[in-house]
């Protein structure tokens, strides 16, 4: 489907909100740990979770405990890398969990490999692993050729690919599972998703709000199965922005007029 028309009016009293972090609330640096959220969009953030009842989560390739720290003061339902762990509205931690010494072992290994490659790293999530090559580009096919070789020889992993980057993550593992898990709960069950991202990860996310008939939004260029689209980064700030200040408008008229009634 091609993105088109602009994006509907938001109840956010009726809607589940989940947002994605890389390319969408941040704009992509260099270096994964150069990534800021500015101070007014978490403010928004924390305003639009409160307007939906805490039915907003950040759905990420990071760790959660990094989207906590990248987003605070938001701390609330979260899901990251890529799915495989997930904080659910009570606060409790759902875990993909990869067997024996796989870890380990594939740590070691890709350190080892990837330092032949110059600009390139391996950066660690627990059970999923990204091989960044934005410094180094040229070295592509032979970061891609490494990451296909360890996917055949441990199974319980699979290719996730992205910008500048491609991860190994557990098989079965995507943000449309854990956009789905969400909505099985409160307060996200019963209210229509609304899903914004800007990578191939977030597809998975896409489909799965597709599914659900919410609003799926593709941030900046590529074949998309999202309904919906926004340009860049700052577009998502300023949509952000108006949504926050819409639902401070109404908050002041319905004081107005409960007050009139008195
Ligand atoms: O699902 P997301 O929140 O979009 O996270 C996807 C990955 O984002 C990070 O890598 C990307 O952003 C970096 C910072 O801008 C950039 O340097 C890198 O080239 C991008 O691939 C993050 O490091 C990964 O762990 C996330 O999975």
């Amino acid at each position: 489907m091609t993105p088109s028309d602009s994006i509907p009016p938001i109840v956010l009293a009726e809607t589940a909100c989940f947002f994605d972090v890389d390319g969408t609330l941040a704009g992509i640096e260099t270096r994964p740990e150069w990534v800021t959220i500015p101070g007014d969009i978490k403010q928004a953030l924390c305003d639009l979770s409160a307007a939906a009842g805490g039915a907003l989560a950040l759905v990420s390739g990071r760790p959660v405990a990094e989207l906590d720290s990248l987003s605070a003061p938001l701390r609330g339902p979260a899901a990251g890398v890529h799915g495989a762990e997930r904080r659910d509205a009570r606060g409790a931690f759902h875990r993909v969990a990869l067997s024996g010494t796989i870890a380990t072992a594939l740590a070691r290994e890709l350190k080892q490999a990837i330092a032949a490659f110059d600009g390139c790293h391996v950066e660690e999530k627990g059970v999923a692993f990204a091989l960044h090559y934005r410094q180094g580009e040229h070295y592509r096919d032979r970061i891609l050729a490494l990451a296909q070789d360890m996917v055949t020889r441990y199974p319980e992993l699979v290719l996730q690919p992205g910008k500048c980057v491609v991860e190994l993550k557990p098989a079965g593992v995507d943000k449309g599972a854990a956009i789905a898990a969400f909505m099985q709960e409160p307060p996200f069950v019963g209210r229509t998703p609304l899903f914004i991202g800007d990578d191939l990860t977030d597809e998975a996310g896409f489909k799965q709000v597709n599914a659900l008939q919410g609003i799926s939004i593709k941030v900046g260029p590529g074949t998309t199965v999202a309904r919906y689209h926004l340009d860049d980064v700052s577009q998502v700030h300023r949509w952000i922005l108006t949504l926050a200040k819409q639902q401070e408008n109404h908050f002041i008229k319905t004081k107005n007029s409960v007050g009139e009634g008195l």
